[in-house]
């Protein structure tokens, strides 16, 4: 990484469960305006690392970094307007139309009615999905489709930072192709800081600039992804990187 302040670093962070101890001393900081992918086996603790990033796990003890900031956990809300974050799971809003669930943040933001619509129609370009699907209600929408919205919500305000946890999974493999493709036109336009955690190493290698790969809670090695795949550290980073061959 070269001299700028991460865009956002973990200092010393210990976090358990009841039963066990997942992260005890974890170190990490990551370049701004990059696309960086965490992975690892199931269960090394990917989530738990997005979600310690944007406040929704707090550290037993430790520090974390947004933008040079402290995380200010009495200030979350405020925080997540620079943090989108689109998860698997993709949480829309049942009784708002596709529309309401992308556009609602701005609208409470106090965007103009036609500022909401431009940004509306950029991302649903972006993202592959027909304009019409907007006056449905997301249980008339496809599990992809719906994992397309969720991710314009979380672009709608155009946050600094994205974080997205295995956002793109049901997405069927042609679309993926294509929403691929866009994103990274995005990125080469608007470049911003992007966390995803997925399980897909080929996926992660085409968008990553930046490859974060775990073993079980604790980070095993760094780097641009072609360097960590011309010279991984141990055999299960080698394994990994294999995957994506
Ligand atoms: N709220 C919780 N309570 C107890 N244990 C938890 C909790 N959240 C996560 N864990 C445990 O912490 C470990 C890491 O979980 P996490 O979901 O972060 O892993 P992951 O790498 O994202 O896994 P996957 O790839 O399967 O989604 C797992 O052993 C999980 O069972």
């Amino acid at each position: 990484m070269d001299g700028e302040t991460p865009a956002i670093e973990c200092r010393g962070i210990h976090r358990s469960f009841e039963h066990h101890v997942l992260f005890t001393d974890l170190n990490l900081s990551l370049p701004a305006r990059q696309v960086t992918a965490l992975v690892g086996a199931s269960g090394c603790g990917k989530s738990s690392l997005l979600n310690l990033m944007n406040g929704l796990l707090l550290p037993d003890q430790g520090d974390i970094r947004v933008l040079g900031e402290p995380l200010d956990y009495e200030r979350l809300p405020a925080m997540r307007r620079n943090m989108g974050y689109a998860v698997q799971q993709i949480g829309l809003m049942p009784h708002m139309t596709v529309e309401r669930n992308i556009t609602l943040l701005a609208t409470l933001a106090g965007w103009s009615a036609s500022a909401c619509q431009t940004r509306l129609s950029t991302l649903l370009s972006l993202m592959a999905l027909d304009p019409a699907l907007t006056s449905r209600y997301p249980h008339q929408i496809s599990g992809g489709q719906a994992q397309r919205v969720g991710l314009c919500r979380a672009m709608m305000l155009n946050p600094p930072i994205l974080l997205l946890d295995e956002a793109f999974s049901a997405v069927d493999p042609i679309t993926r192709v294509d929403v691929h493709a866009r994103f990274q036109d995005l990125q080469r336009e608007e470049p911003r800081t992007v966390v995803m955690v997925t399980h897909d190493m080929r996926e992660a290698m085409k968008l990553a600039d930046y490859l974060v790969v775990m073993g079980p809670g604790q980070i095993l090695q760094t780097g641009a992804p072609g360097d960590i795949a011309a010279a991984p550290i141990n055999e299960q980073v080698r394994q990994l990187m294999e995957v994506a061959q």
